[in-house]
């Protein structure tokens, strides 16, 4: 039977959507019925296991599964040995201390002999160590943010995103401990057939990431003012230049990447470009 590579997802919660889309984003189908704990792609040869995050390092550690998609917050607080092969741009947070709305935090010195709730123990114990400071770690496993109102601790470790879970129970953040995103991480002994299945998997994955980081962009450009305008747009090689049938105009193709776009539309307009439309990529292979 031909080999495939397993890979170990979030079973339901934060991370499996994206997941699953981005698995579906590489053209592999993961067909999830109610409850399958386990599956396997029709069109390539993965097969998908669907676990609880905390648990995905250690599988992919033990080689239970060989690949696995989980928080880098999950990574860190677990240590095991796996090696972390992609970031994948999702799932993003950060890992925050937070103490009451009306509590006067000055900085990790605040927290010596305080009592701090977090899901995270080891990660908070790493960072009272770095800052020299001894406080007692309450670890709870869910709804930390509930902690300091019920009396059960002076400050929270929890994750973060929009802050509005904080708001809502009366706590502000005060500082960050780490800042996780999801990422692909691998057993650190899988054999050359897994190797090259990961190889083929990190391609389309790349691709895809490639593709939302960038924009498809077309305008139109007077020729007068073409050479600046063509300085404005790397595109992938250099932009595509075709005439329109107005005499003294061109159509202009390219790329540009999401971090640079406003910038460099600005620029575009100034120099003359009208018309400009703005499509997305759906995958890019350089
Ligand atoms: N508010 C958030 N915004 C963005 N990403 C988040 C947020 N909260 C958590 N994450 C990321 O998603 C991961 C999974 O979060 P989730 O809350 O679903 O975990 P969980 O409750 O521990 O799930 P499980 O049942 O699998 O143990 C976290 O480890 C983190 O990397
Ligand atoms: O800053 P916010 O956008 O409010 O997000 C933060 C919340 O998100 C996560 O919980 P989640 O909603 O995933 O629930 P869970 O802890 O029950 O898994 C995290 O544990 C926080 O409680
Ligand atoms: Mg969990």
């Amino acid at each position: 039977m031909d080999q495939k590579l397993r890979i170990a997802i979030q079973k339901s919660g934060r991370l499996y959507d994206d997941s699953v889309k981005l698995l579906k984003d590489c053209g592999i189908d993961v067909k999830n019925g109610i409850n399958k704990l386990r599956t396997e792609a029709e069109n390539f040869p993965l097969e998908i296991y669907f676990l609880r995050d905390d648990d995905i390092p250690q599988y992919v550690e033990d080689g239970v599964a060989d690949i696995g998609i989980v928080g880098e917050n999950v990574v860190f607080e677990k240590n095991r040995r796996v090696t972390a092969v992609e970031p994948l741009g999702f799932g993003k947070c950060r890992l925050s201390i937070a103490v009451g709305r009306k509590d006067d935090y000055t900085g990790p010195k605040y927290l010596e002999g305080k009592r701090i709730a977090t899901s995270y123990p080891v990660l908070v114990q790493r960072f009272l160590d770095d800052n020299g400071i001894r406080a007692e770690i309450h670890e709870i496993s869910g709804s930390v943010e509930i902690a300091p109102g019920i009396g059960l601790a002076d400050a929270i470790v929890d994750l973060v995103s929009s802050g509005s879970t904080l708001f809502m129970n009366g706590l502000k953040e005060v500082d960050t401990v780490l800042k996780s995103q999801a990422v692909l991480i691998r057993n650190g002994n899988l054999d050359e057939v897994k190797l090259a299945l990961l190889e083929r998997l990190l391609f389309r994955i790349r691709s895809v990431k490639k593709a939302k980081n960038n924009k498809y962009v077309l305008l139109n450009a007077p020729n007068n003012n073409l050479e600046a305008i063509i300085r404005l747009l790397p595109g992938m090689k250099s932009p595509t230049v075709l005439p329109l049938a107005e005499p003294g105009w061109s159509s202009v193709h390219s790329v540009i990447s999401e971090d640079q776009f406003w910038d460099i539309i600005e620029q575009l307009k100034a120099a003359g470009a009208q018309g400009i439309l703005v499509v997305p990529i759906e995958k890019m292979i350089i």
